[in-house]
C-alpha cells in the first residue's frame, strides 16, 4: 500500500461576524478574519486547519504550497522545517505588544502541520489527539466562559450584526453593550445557561482597574463556586496589580498578565515579582510564547500557567509545553482569539493530549457559535468539549459551501489584518493604542 501524497493545497482567507468586544487593543470590528487551509491527499481524504487571519499569513501559506504538494503525509515534519527555514525570519520581531500575536510564520507552520495531522489521523483511523505528545489523555476537555465588555455598536456606522444566529438568552445578549457589573453578570448567566461553564475569564484592560475589580466581585457573588480569572493584558503597573490582586484575594482562581514590562524590568521579571509577593497563580499569553521565553520563565519562576495556544506554538509544540508543565508542576492552558469551529477542534485535540491536570481552556467560540464551517462542530456542554477517542483526524468534516461563503464575506468587505483601533475611534475620537492604559481610560 502506498502512503497518500498531497495533491493540492487551498488557502482560504475567511471572515465571520463578531460583537464589539472591547480589550486593551481597542474594539473588535464587525468581522474577524482567519486563514483556512484545505489539503487534498491522493487517497481522497481532505485535511483542514484554521489559523489567525491577515494577508502576511495568507502569503506565506501560498508561498509554502510548493513545499507541501507532492509530500507523502508521513513526511510533514520535513515540510515544517522547510517553511521555518525559508520564512522564519519574518517572526524575528516576536509577538508584538498588542493583545493578539503578530507573528506570521509560526501560524503558517501550524496551519500546514494541522492539516497534515488531520490527514494522518484519518489515514491511521486515530484522532489527532492520539498523534500528539504521549497520545490522548482525556475525552472531556474543560472549557471556560470568556466574558468581554462590549461597546455600543449603534455608536458606529459599521456593519455589526444585531440579530443573531443563536437563539435563547445568550443569542439575545451577546451582541448588546455591556459595561456594568450587572450587564456582565447577565451575560455570564446566559453563557452559563447555554454552555454550563464552571470557570469564567473576564477580559480586562478596558475600564479602570478599580471598576474591573467591582465586576469580578459581582461575578463572584453571582457564581460563588465558579473559578474566576481576569486578564488586563499587562495594562496595570506592578503596584496597581498588587493592589487589585489584594482586593480580589479569595475570589481569583488565577490571574493573567496582570502587569508587564516596566522600569527596565522585563515582563517575565515583573510577573515573577508579582507571583512572589501575592502567591496567586499567574498566567500569560504575552511573555512566554516561544521556547526561549519559556526557558527564561522557568528560570525566573515567572509564570505558573503558560497559555500555550496551538495556533502560535503549533499543535505538537503546545502539547510539548504541556509536558514541560506537567514535569515542572505548572498548570497548562490555552489562549484563544476569535475563531471558527475548525480552531475549536484544534484546541480540543491539543487539550485532549495534554498530560496532567490542565486548566479550562480559553475559547472565543461562544461569540461565533452558529457560524460553523464544518458539518458537525464540537459542542460545549457542562463547560466541556467531548473528544471521542474513536474520532479520526480532527473529528470534523468541512462544509465547503460555508467556507466559500466565509471567503466571499472576506472579499466583499476587503478584509485583512485585525485592527481594533478603527472601531474604537467611534467611541473615543482619535483613540490610539497605549499598552499601559485601559482602552476606555483616556
Ligand atoms: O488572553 C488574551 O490575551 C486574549 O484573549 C487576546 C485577545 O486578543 C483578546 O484580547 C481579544 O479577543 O480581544
Ligand atoms: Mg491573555
Amino acid at each position: 500500500m502506498t502512503v497518500p501524497v498531497i495533491q493540492k493545497m487551498d488557502v482560504y482567507p475567511v471572515a465571520g461576524y463578531d460583537s464589539m468586544l472591547l480589550n486593551l487593543s481597542g474594539a473588535h470590528g464587525p468581522f474577524f478574519t482567519r486563514n483556512v487551509v484545505i489539503m487534498h491527499a491522493s487517497n481522497g481524504d481532505v485535511g483542514v486547519s484554521e489559523v489567525p487571519g491577515g494577508k502576511k499569513i495568507t502569503q506565506v501559506l501560498e508561498a509554502s504550497r510548493s513545499l507541501v504538494v507532492g509530500t507523502p503525509i508521513g513526511d510533514y515534519k520535513r515540510v515544517l522545517q522547510g517553511i521555518k527555514h525559508q520564512y522564519g525570519n519574518l517572526d524575528q520581531g516576536g509577538r508584538g505588544n498588542q493583545t493578539f500575536d503578530l507573528r506570521t510564520t509560526i501560524h503558517a507552520q501550524t496551519a500546514v502541520e494541522t492539516a497534515f495531522l488531520d490527514l494522518l489521523g484519518k489515514y491511521l483511523h486515530e484522532p489527532v489527539a492520539a498523534l500528539l505528545g504521549d497520545g490522548q489523555q482525556r475525552e472531556d476537555v474543560p472549557v471556560l466562559g470568556y466574558l468581554f465588555f462590549i461597546g455600543d455598536r449603534q455608536q458606529t456606522d459599521l456593519p455589526y450584526i444585531g440579530d443573531d444566529h443563536e437563539h435563547g438568552e445568550w443569542g439575545e445578549v451577546r451582541r448588546e453593550p455591556a459595561l456594568t457589573p450587572e450587564q456582565i453578570v447577565r451575560k455570564a448567566q446566559a453563557a452559563y445557561d447555554r454552555y454550563g461553564f464552571t470557570t469564567f475569564k473576564l477580559k480586562g484592560g478596558v475600564l479602570s482597574g478599580e471598576k474591573e475589580v467591582q465586576v469580578m466581585k459581582a461575578l463572584h457573588r453571582a457564581f460563588p463556586k465558579a473559578k474566576l480569572d481576569i486578564d488586563p493584558n499587562g495594562a496595570w503597573s506592578l503596584n496597581e496589580a498588587l493592589r487589585y490582586a489584594s482586593e480580589m484575594k479569595g475570589l481569583l482562581n488565577y490571574i493573567e498578565d496582570p502587569c508587564g514590562a516596566e522600569n527596565g524590568f522585563s515582563g517575565r521579571e515583573v510577573l515573577a515579582e508579582f507571583q512572589r509577593r501575592t502567591h496567586i497563580p499567574t498566567a500569560t499569553n504575552m511573555v512566554d510564547t516561544d521556547w526561549r521565553q519559556m526557558a527564561s520563565s522557568l528560570i525566573l519562576n515567572a509564570v505558573s500557567i503558560p497559555l500555550a495556544d496551538p495556533h502560535f506554538w503549533t499543535m505538537q509544540g503546545s502539547v510539548e509545553v504541556a509536558k514541560v508543565c506537567h514535569a515542572f508542576g505548572l498548570n497548562w492552558g490555552i489562549h484563544s482569539n476569535n475563531h471558527f469551529d475548525i480552531s475549536l477542534a484544534m484546541a480540543a485535540n491539543a487539550a485532549a493530549a495534554a498530560p496532567g491536570h490542565i486548566n479550562a481552556i480559553d475559547t472565543h467560540w461562544i461569540w461565533q457559535d452558529g457560524q460553523e464551517l464544518t458539518k458537525h462542530p464540537y459542542e460545549i456542554h457542562d463547560g466541556q468539549i467531548h473528544v471521542d477517542s474513536r474520532n479520526e483526524g480532527l473529528g470534523i468534516e468541512v462544509n465547503m459551501d460555508a467556507i466559500t461563503a466565509a471567503h466571499q464575506l472576506y472579499l466583499e468587505h476587503n478584509l485583512g489584518n485585525r485592527d481594533d483601533a478603527k472601531a474604537m475611534q467611534y467611541l473615543i475620537p482619535h483613540w490610539q493604542y497605549d499598552p499601559k492604559k485601559p482602552a476606555l481610560v483616556r
